[in-house]
Order: C-alpha cells, then structure tokens, then sequence
C-alpha cells in the first residue's frame, strides 16, 4: 500500500485526486494539508506540512508556491518523496527544489500530462530544424481566471525545452507593449490569456517565411494531470535522493 500525504487536498487539482485515489486499490490518502477547511475529507487535514505528523510514503503536491519552501523542508527531514506540481516558483525556490533533491527524491513537472511530456520530445527533436531554418517560436497558453502565476509553468517549461534545443541563447519575452522594434530572431515569445475555465491549453507556434507550424495541447480535464501525478507517486516511494522527471515514470524507469 502506497501512504500519500496531499499537500493542498481542498483545491481543485487536490480534490480530483483525492476521488482518484479512493479508487485504487494499492493506494491511499492518509492525511491532507490545506490552509482552507471547507471541505470534509475521509483522512484528517493540517494547516501546514510541519503539523502533519502521519506516517506516509509520498507527498503529492498541488497548493500555492508560498508553502513549497516549507514543504521542501519537511520531506527533507523527514525523507519522505515529493512529488511537486505547483507552479510559480521563484528562482530561489528553483534553487531549493535542487538542493531538497541531493536529500530526498522530488518529482518535479509543471505538467503532469502525457501529451506535454510527449511534445517536450519532440520539440527536442523539431526546434533544432526549425530554428536553424529561421522559423520564429512563440508560445500562447490559456488557462481559467482563478490561476495565481503567469505564463504558466508550462510555457515557461516549453520555452526551456526550445532554447536548449536551439543553442541555449535566445531571450524570452512576455510583453512588447512598450516596443518601437522588430522582433529580433532570438527570442521566444510567450503570451497568457485568462479566462473563464479553460483547463488549460498551450500552442508552441514555428512562424517561418509563408508558413506557420503549431503543435497544441488542450487540456479538456484536471483527471489528465491526475493520472500522471498518481503514477508519478506511485513511481516516486521508496526512490534515493535525487531529481525525477515524467520522462522517467512514462518509461517506467
Ligand atoms: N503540474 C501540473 O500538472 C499542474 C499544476 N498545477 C498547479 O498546482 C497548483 C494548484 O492548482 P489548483 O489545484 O488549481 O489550485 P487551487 O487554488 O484550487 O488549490 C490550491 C489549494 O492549496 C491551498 N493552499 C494555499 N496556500 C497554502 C499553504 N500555504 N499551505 C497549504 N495549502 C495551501 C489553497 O487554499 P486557499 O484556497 O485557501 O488558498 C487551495 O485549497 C497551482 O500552482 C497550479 O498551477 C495545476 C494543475 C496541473
Ligand atoms: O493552474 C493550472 O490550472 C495549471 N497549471 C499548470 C501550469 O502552470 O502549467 C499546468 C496546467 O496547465 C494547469
């Protein structure tokens, strides 16, 4: 039986995979952390990672960039593997994240899903051709208006992925409200809309001399980054220390 802790089990992501979870037979919630408590849960619920006292394999964590540090601590001290979903992590954060990772094992994907993970190696594959070529790249994703960061872990994710891929120098750029230029050729552009309840969509766009490539994900349910997160826990206990991708649970290895 694999003992999961849920770091932000009120939320909406916390809550899709608490009805998952209590549909599998080898898995199961043994306590939640929220600082909301409106919502009656099967396991009992702390205001923080420190209070949680529950023996458990794994944490799954989709909260508020504010508790990560915290949280990070307390898998540390306590060994317990994580894995990490929230987005909007600051580069300090970043910087945790990587040390937390010599101690215990983390999991960190800003996207959960199968089809992100699966355009992430394609662009590995796409973006040095494309770039080469001369292709322009942007990024525009879309996501519900109650999201606290922008652009998206996601884009930011992709955009890592394309500048790696084409050499590692290109600049990447949010707004061009306040610019009198033309766009310069190594730059990424990366754009946010919010509204209303969009799961979440991003489109990688390759915009070259007469034509445009675009690859696009749509997320039409929160069940898809579930799936993954639950597989990924379920890959991550009883794992050394050290840094995880999905590219690791996808493969099985
Ligand atoms: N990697 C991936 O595939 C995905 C990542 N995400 C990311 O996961 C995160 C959560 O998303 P979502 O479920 O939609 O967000 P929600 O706001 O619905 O859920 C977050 C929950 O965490 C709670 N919370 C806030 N601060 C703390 C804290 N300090 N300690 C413990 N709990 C806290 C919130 O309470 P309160 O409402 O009171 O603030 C809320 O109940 C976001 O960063 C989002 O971008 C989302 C989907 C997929
Ligand atoms: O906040 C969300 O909802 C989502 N956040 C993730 C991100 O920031 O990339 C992943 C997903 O698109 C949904």
């Amino acid at each position: 039986m694999v003992r999961v802790i849920m770091h932000g089990c009120n939320g909406r992501m916390g809550q899709v995979i608490t009805e998952m979870i209590a549909k599998e037979a080898e898995m199961e919630i043994v306590a939640g952390v929220d600082l909301s408590d409106h919502i009656q849960n099967s396991y009992p619920v702390f205001k923080s990672m420190k209070d949680c006292d529950v023996e458990a394999d794994v944490v799954i964590d989709f909260a508020n960039a504010k508790a990560v540090d915290g949280l990070l601590d307390v898998c540390v001290e306590r060994n317990l593997p994580c894995v990490l979903c929230t987005t909007g992590l600051s580069e300090e954060q970043l910087a945790h994240v990587k040390e937390a990772s010599g101690k215990v094992a983390i999991l960190r994907s800003a996207n959960m899903s199968m089809g992100i993970n699966l355009l992430m190696k394609l662009l590995k594959d796409a973006v040095p051709v494309l770039a080469a070529a001369g292709y322009d790249m942007e990024i525009v994703e879309k996501h519900h208006n109650q999201k606290l960061d922008a652009p998206s872990g996601t884009a930011i994710a992709l955009a890592d992925v394309m500048n790696q891929a084409a050499g590692g120098d290109y600049e990447y750029v949010y707004d061009r409200s306040t610019r009198r230029e033309k766009r310069p050729e190594k730059e990424i552009g990366i754009s946010a809309v919010r509204g209303g309840t969009i799961v979440g969509d991003h489109d990688v766009i390759f915009a070259g001399q007469d034509e445009v490539i675009t690859f696009s994900h749509m997320a039409y349910s929160r069940k898809l980054f579930a799936t993954g997160a639950v597989s990924a826990a379920r890959f991550l206990a009883g794992k050394p220390a050290g840094m995880y991708d999905m590219s690791r649970v996808i493969e099985g290895k």
